[in-house]
């Protein structure tokens, strides 16, 4: 196949406006739709060294040496750290730019070492190596992290593919370089190589926009259920939510799988409302929140059923493993009074436990025990455990 100049620049120059674009379209994300600003603001950044890079090597030979050489490379190796720290930006909201930038660094200070003149094929190895290295290490980094990120659902792991693409491509591209050591380096050369690299790393530049547009929608998506399952005040499950919860359980117990409820409720709690006001009462469930995280499992469900009542689902749990939880919760909780105004105003809850019985008609009727329970431990005296 006999192959053009043209074809080669045409394809260059897709790739530079195809970059282009996608900057403008993650930037005006961050600044206008402020969606994952930081994030989408990596990615335009990524997209923008790219077609800047390419633009330069586009110009070499029109622009000045100065600017279109060492600059162009120094870009492009930017713009594979940038895309590095894409991913692990839009999912876990960290910015891990500190290795991506001591590369860019190394690299920048070698190439200033290397004359530009003639012969350019140790400049262009080591950026491509850099490229290779840099998209190999976030393609990893994102397939374990991806693995992760959204547990539960079918793993979008794969999500990672494009960037190992890249990596692929670009030691394909290092490679080639001492397979045939007299080609020069120059993507608008019409040799098959080049026309095979530029058509892949279109496609590759179109794939790897399109997966980090579907990791914002999905971090978009698990946000706005976050926020439609959990209590704004406390972060634990709202009602609708624990509910769901409850019914789930429910249901396995059917197939055999046994569970237990704590129902917890704050002592005394209007009496601290009345006197330090509602922030303090505020304060005070969100603290009780805090120090009972640590007794629960993973697959535990906390819940806040309304006010100051509070309800731990304890999956595969009979009455005795409720009842030490809800011990340990109960003295986690008396042992550490509000501190509210350089003031300490001692806490303290009331517990009632439920299991599940052959006999229930339904997860509402193992509620209501804990609840009658509930109403013991208050009528006791609080501060106790009831089952
Ligand atoms: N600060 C704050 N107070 C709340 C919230 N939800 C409900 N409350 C208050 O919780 C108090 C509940 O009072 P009661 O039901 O009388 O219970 P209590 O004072 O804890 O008494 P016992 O349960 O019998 O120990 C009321 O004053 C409610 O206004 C909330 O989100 N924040």
């Amino acid at each position: 196949m006999i192959v053009t100049q043209a074809q080669t620049l045409t394809l260059l120059a897709a790739l530079i406006l195809v970059s282009g674009a996608a900057a403008l379209v993650w930037t005006s994300l961050a600044f206008t739709a402020r969606i994952a600003p930081r994030a989408s603001l990596t990615v335009a950044s990524a997209n923008a060294a790219t077609a800047l890079a390419l633009a330069l090597h586009a110009l070499r030979g029109t622009l000045p040496d100065a600017l279109a050489y060492w600059p162009g490379d120094v870009l492009a190796v930017a713009a594979f750290a940038l895309l590095g720290a894409a991913v692990p930006a839009v999912t876990m909201r960290r910015l891990i730019w500190k290795p991506g930038a001591a590369v860019v660094a190394a690299c920048a200070l070698t190439l200033a070492a290397l004359p530009y003149d003639g012969d350019l094929r140790w400049q262009a190895r080591l950026v491509n190596a850099a490229g290779a290295g840099l998209a190999l290490t976030a393609g990893l980094a994102a397939w374990r992290s991806l693995g992760r990120w959204a547990s539960g659902r079918r793993t979008p792991a794969p999500l990672a593919l494009p960037l190992l693409l890249i990596a692929a491509l670009m030691a394909a591209r290092c490679a080639e370089s001492f397979v045939h050591p007299g080609a020069a380096p120059d993507l608008r050369l019409p040799t098959g190589f080049n026309l095979g690299f530029l058509w892949a790393s279109l496609v590759l530049v179109l794939l790897q926009n399109a997966t980090l547009a579907f990791l914002v929608l999905m971090r978009l998506i698990l946000r706005i259920e976050h926020l439609l399952d959990r209590d704004p005040l406390t972060d634990t499950l709202n009602r609708r939510a624990f509910d769901q919860s409850l019914a789930l359980a429910h249901a396995r117990f059917g197939r055999g799988r046994g569970y237990a409820l704590v129902m917890i409720d704050m002592d005394r709690f209007k009496q601290l409302n009345d006197t330090l006001g509602h922030a303090a009462g505020d304060a005070a469930l969100r603290q009780m929140v805090k120090e009972l995280q640590p007794c629960l499992r993973e697959v535990d469900r906390f819940g806040r059923l309304g006010g100051e009542e509070f309800c731990v689902l304890l999956p595969d749990t009979g009455l005795a493993g409720a009842a030490l939880v809800a011990e340990r919760m109960r003295c986690l909780i008396d042992a550490t009074p509000l501190r509210w105004l350089e003031q300490d105003w001692p806490l303290s809850a009331s517990f009632g436990i439920a299991e599940a019985r052959p006999g229930d008609s339904g997860p509402d009727a193992v509620l209501a025990r804990a609840d009658a329970a509930l109403y013991r431990a208050k009528h006791q005296g609080r501060n106790v455990v009831q089952g």
